[in-house]
This record gives structure tokens, sequence and C-alpha cells, in this order.
């Protein structure tokens, strides 16, 4: 792997059957690619931390962790990720955009077609598997 190596909790929030997706802005790395809400786990903080301060900060949302998925490392040309992704339900009150250019629910079933940060296609089929869903489309 080639330059900096992140850790990165992220959360798949789901309410009504429907899972948050939301839209990295043009200004930020990866520009315009869907991700699940998170960051980057500060020094001396668990990922489960991170999450809840990250949700906060990005979207103003409060959220109920249920249960980690494996995590999962992937390289970027200049950068590698290792994602810890949590499924999550919402305590409640609606996401507001500070960071994001966009957000979207979606039906499990629906989240591959969007246009996905590459370190994030493992993580959502292994939680479409999870779900039951096991011809994840690309
Ligand atoms: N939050 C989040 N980040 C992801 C996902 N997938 C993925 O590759 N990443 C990458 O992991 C990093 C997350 O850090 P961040 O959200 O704090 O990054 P940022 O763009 O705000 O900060 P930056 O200015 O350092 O790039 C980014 O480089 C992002 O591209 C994901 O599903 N959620």
């Amino acid at each position: 792997m080639t330059g900096k190596h992140l850790r990165v909790a992220c959360a798949i929030i789901e309410r009504n059957g429907l899972v948050l997706a939301t839209r990295r802005s043009a200004a930020m790395s990866l520009p315009l690619k869907w991700e699940f809400p998170g960051g980057k786990i500060d020094h001396g903080e668990t990922a489960e931390q991170c999450l809840l301060r990250e949700l906060v900060e990005e979207l103003s949302l409060r959220v109920v962790i249920r249960h980690p998925l494996p995590e999962h490392t992937h390289a970027y040309p200049d950068f590698s990720v290792t994602l810890y992704p949590f499924v999550c339900g919402m305590v409640g009150g609606e996401p507001v955009l500070h960071e994001h250019a966009a957000l979207a629910w979606l039906p499990p079933g629906e989240l591959l077609t969007l246009d996905w940060a590459e370190a994030d296609l493992p993580v959502i089929n292994g939680y479409l598997a999870r779900c039951g869903i096991m011809e994840a489309r690309r």
C-alpha cells in the first residue's frame, strides 16, 4: 500500500426498511462518491465513540449502535483505509447536511445503484448478504 493509512468508522443507519447513504461534496477527497456517514478514528477513541461524534458533527444525528460488521481494508492509489462498519438505528430527528452534498434513503437492494467509494463495496455486499440479498448487483 502507498500513502497514509486511515481507520474510519462508518454507520449503516436503518429506518423503516431504508438505509442512509451520504454523498461526499466536490471539495472532499473522493469527490461526489457515496459513502456511509462517519469519519477518521481519533487517537484514544474507540470506533463506536468516533461514530457517535462524527454523526453529530456531520449530520446532527443521534443513533443507537446495534452491531458491528466485519472491517474491510482497501487500498486507493494514494492512501488506504480500514472501514469499521456498524449497523445503527435512529434515535430521532432528521439528518441535517453539514458537510455532504446530498443524502438518500434507499432499500438495501438498491444501494448498489449509487456510485460508491470503492472501499464500501465489500461492506455493502456483506450487509446485503446479512439481509438475505445474496445476488448483490454492482
Ligand atoms: N466516512 C466515510 N469515509 C469513507 C467511506 N469509504 C471511504 O473510502 N472513506 C474514506 O475514508 C476517509 C474518511 O475520513 P473523513 O470522512 O474524516 O475524511 P474527510 O474527507 O472529511 O477528510 P479529509 O479532508 O482528510 O479527506 C475519507 O478519505 C473517505 O474518502 C465511508 O463509507 N465513510
